[in-house]
């Protein structure tokens, strides 16, 4: 083994890992998501070649990252796990295949949907009533900020359905909200937020809530744990009976079942993403079919039913 190598990796993983801590728990990075992308695999390259190398407090190991300690800790049911990304269409049409392969189907249906850039958040119902809110946190343990998510207009306070239920999205901030809230902190003598993402977790997770009210906070409902349980069979289906129950949809998704309609979804969108009235990194895949997706079940880290394709940085045309 050449040290330096290995001195380089370790330098490499030390430095992914205070990126992180300045995205998920302080809420202000100082990288760009894609140099962040770019340096994590690398990361991965390194370890797949030196797998002995690895350690548990590798980004590779870690969902999310640590949480505020000032809100309650809440640990989820079912892990929230993250997903894999890949960053060219010829490598989200490999995953693809793999996953077919796995099933070893050669007609599976994918469900695409917009990438919000956002942060995850979880939403539990009981007797029709919301009874808690949840941020990812590591995957395993989030923040409870319940108080938080009743002054979010668009979560549904209740839902016509008796029976327990957990659902997930991401809570997000509008491009206006957002040019809005940072003309007002300018005006105010205040630092500005980076980008709505680093918003939207700025004032998601605020120990004042009345300051969450104040800033238009959105969400985009794309989860029903446990989907079986309310006779749900596919993700398209699941999206359609969210809506119904009242929760924040985002309409935009798109049930392809070849190649060229995925090509078609992603250059439609690639166009798009500028002009939406929020920000998208992305399309995500989920194979539609929840049977199919119990069948390809979880890694350690990430779903093999659902994974990322992420856009190419947009150019600053300065
Ligand atoms: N599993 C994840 O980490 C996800 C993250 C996201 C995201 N940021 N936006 C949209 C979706 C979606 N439509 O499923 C997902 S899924």
């Amino acid at each position: 083994m050449n040290n330096s190598d290995y001195e380089n990796y370790i330098k490499l993983k030390d430095q992914l890992n205070i990126y992180r801590r300045q995205y998920y728990t302080e809420d202000a990075p100082t990288v760009q998501d894609f140099e962040y992308d770019r340096l994590y695999q690398e990361l991965l390259k390194v370890e797949s070649a030196h797998p002995e190398w690895v350690t548990n407090d590798s980004p590779s190991q870690n969902v999310g990252g640590a949480i505020n300690s000032a809100f309650p800790k809440f640990r989820h049911e079912i892990p929230m796990l993250s997903m894999d990304d890949v960053f060219s269409l010829e490598e989200s049409q490999a995953s693809a295949e793999r996953i077919k392969k796995f099933v070893n189907q050669t007609d599976v249906e994918f469900n695409l949907e917009l990438k919000i850039d956002g942060l995850a958040l979880s939403l539990i119902y009981e007797n029709g009533r919301l009874v808690k809110g949840s941020t990812r946190g590591d995957g395993f343990v989030g923040e409870d900020i319940t108080p938080n998510i009743f002054q979010i207009d668009d979560v549904p306070k209740t839902i016509p359905l008796k029976e327990r239920i957990e659902v997930r999205g991401e809570c997000y901030l509008g491009k206006d909200s957002f040019a809005e809230l940072n003309n007002k902190r300018l005006e105010d003598g205040k630092s500005t937020f980076a980008n709505p993402r680093n918003a939207a977790a700025g004032s998601l997770r605020q120990l004042d809530s009345s300051i969450t009210k104040s800033r238009h906070l959105q969400t985009f409902i794309y989860f029903v744990i446990e989907p079986e349980n309310y006779g749900l069979k596919t993700q398209s289906e699941a999206l359609k009976q969210l809506q119904e129950w009242g929760f924040a949809t985002n309409n935009q998704n798109r049930v392809v079942n070849d190649f060229k309609e995925v090509q078609n979804y992603i250059d439609e969108y690639q166009e798009k993403r500028l002009d939406l009235p929020y920000n998208i990194d992305g399309i995500v895949f989920k194979v539609n079919d929840f049977k199919l997706q119990s069948l390809l079940g979880n890694t350690v880290k990430v779903p093999r039913w659902e994974f990322a394709y992420k856009f190419p940085p947009i150019e600053a045309h300065t």
